[in-house]
């Protein structure tokens, strides 16, 4: 559920009515952000502790508690006295002396050699107006501790100096690279231009307070969500069963694109994958194919009308020198089709096809540079947030699912709730993923899954395997290269069935 703040302090003020205490949620809170931690900063380290008076200081210090016996060297940065926190607070860091180093300058500070983790516990829910000065000085330190040293920034519950009801962010908000969302999402965090202080949202549940008002019409994606949505394999299943993927994509110059539209549909469990290229690329490229792969030489795309395919993904790498065949079968293909890359820019030119196509199954994947072309038509949409955009879009095309790319991808299918996504890193900004993307994509709308849903597990499972790269091999995120994404997606399979955040 995506809450206000309000709504979700009277959730807590009913877990209090009914006997549950702050401190048993704050330690339930605290010990599933110290799993955050685990997951995102699996080598430990220095871990700084921002803390502020109220109790999303204490989160910070139960989470510090819980990860000192991994062997995580723990210091504070403090806003006020001790005396002049919250009590439960207070008690925590009282209980945590001798283990805590209390610092001056976090910035002057000479860590020893390692990763760096802040914890921001500034502020959460009961943040009242624009920080005053002495946060917003820690909040400054926080962020030039981020940028100047590399350290990761984990957020508890909402990034401090970010509006949680409207995400507008005050000068020196904090920057996280992870924001550890207690209990439900608070709405701010969604919205448009708070995506750079929220970073990867990972939502840590409270059993008591899972139940809350709020708007039923969004949700992020987590893997509590997702996971029925991945079939599950029958015993006696074989290759026809998961799946015959079809690939228009690929033309000279754009041979990569195709290759990683492959990769992402074999590595996502397609059953059979069939590239189709023009004659006159197959030299070219069935060489440089996955073994798992198989081309198809065609003298007109349109063959692909004729054979035998659960799903279809059109786009990547493909060029526009045969526009009008890949418009013919965007109308009138009677199959799940995946339109990404060249085929949206054909459609931003030629938005009747959309028209002929309202009820066919079709997951569009723009990133927002296509979007804008495509909404090129709709000029009155100016100035609407990408939700509205993405709601707007499909509101008169029942079978259309769009997917709007981005650091927050949204997603959005005619009466179904509209979709967020919460995983990847900056690491992503580079050639090749949205590629990647269209062929887990067609590997699950091949296995039947709806397009809402096929959407959902393909945004999760490929920012997902991104951050699996960086954690398995110690690697940085500016390393990453769409084929590691390719790599990892079975990582991110598993980690999505036994729940990761
Ligand atoms: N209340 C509960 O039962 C739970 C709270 N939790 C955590 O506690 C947080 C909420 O705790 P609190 O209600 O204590 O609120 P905060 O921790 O957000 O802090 C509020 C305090 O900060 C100060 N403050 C408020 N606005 C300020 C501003 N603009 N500039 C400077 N200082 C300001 C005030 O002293 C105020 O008392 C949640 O976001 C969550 O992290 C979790 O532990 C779960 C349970």
């Amino acid at each position: 559920m995506i809450t206000t703040c309000q709504q979700m302090q009277q959730c807590e003020e009913a877990a209090f009515a009914r006997g549950i205490s702050a401190a048993e949620l704050m330690d339930e809170a605290g010990r599933g952000i110290a799993a955050v931690v685990r997951q995102f900063a699996p080598r430990t380290g220095s871990l700084v502790l921002f803390l502020g008076k109220g109790n999303n200081a204490g989160d910070a210090l139960v989470a510090a508690r819980e990860l000192l016996t991994d062997g995580w060297k723990v210091h504070a940065r403090l806003c006020c006295e001790p005396a002049a926190m919250k009590e439960l607070p207070r008690r925590h860091l009282q209980a945590l002396s001798g283990h805590v180093r209390i610092i001056e300058d976090a910035i002057e500070f000479d860590f020893p050699p390692g990763p760096i983790v802040s914890l921001d516990g500034l502020l959460g829910i009961g943040a009242q107006g624009p920080m005053k000065l002495e946060l917003e000085l820690l909040a400054r330190e926080m962020n030039a501790l981020r940028s100047l040293r590399h350290a990761v920034t984990i957020a508890m519950d909402i990034p401090s100096g970010l509006n949680g009801d409207r995400g507008k962010a005050c000068e020196n908000a904090v920057v996280a690279d992870i924001t550890a969302v207690v209990a439900q999402i608070k709405a701010g965090l969604l919205a448009d231009g708070a995506d750079q202080h929220v970073g990867r949202i990972a939502l840590v549940p409270l059993r008591e307070l899972s139940s809350v008002q709020g708007d039923a019409q969004a949700a992020v994606l987590t893997p509590r969500l997702l996971r029925s949505w991945l079939p599950r394999r029958a015993n006696d299943m074989h290759k026809g069963d998961a799946g015959r993927v079809g690939i228009l994509a690929g033309s000279p110059g754009f041979l990569g694109a195709a290759e990683l539209c492959c990769r992402g549909a074999i590595r996502a469990g397609a059953g059979l994958v069939t590239l189709i290229v023009r004659e006159e690329v197959y030299p070219l490229i069935a060489a440089r194919l996955p073994a798992e792969v198989m081309v198809q030489p065609v003298k007109d795309y349109r063959e692909a009308l004729d054979m035998d395919f659960d799903a279809l993904a059109i786009g990547p790498g493909l060029g526009f020198a045969h526009e009008p065949q890949i418009l013919e079968i965007l109308s009138r293909l009677d199959l799940p089709v995946i339109v990404d890359a060249d085929a949206l820019t054909m459609i931003s030119r030629h938005p009747e096809v959309m028209n002929e196509a309202a009820k066919l199954p079709r997951l569009m994947t723009p990133h927002p540079g296509e979007m804008a072309r495509l909404l090129r038509h709709y000029p009155s949409w100016n100035g609407m947030s990408r939700r509205l955009l993405v709601e707007s879009y499909i509101s008169r095309s029942p079978g259309l699912t769009l997917l709007l790319k981005g650091t927050r991808t949204v997603i959005g299918t005619h009466r179904e709730t509209t979709l967020f996504n919460s995983t990847g890193h900056p690491g992503m900004a580079s050639g090749g993923m949205g590629d990647v993307l269209t062929g887990v994509c067609a590997a699950f709308a091949a296995q039947h899954v709806p397009l809402h849903q096929t959407a959902g597990l393909g945004a999760w499972l490929c920012g997902r395997a991104a951050e699996r790269h960086l954690t398995l091999y110690h690697s940085a995120a500016e390393s990453l290269g769409a084929s590691d994404v390719t790599a990892h997606l079975g990582h991110a399979l598993q980690d999505l069935k036994e729940g990761a955040f």
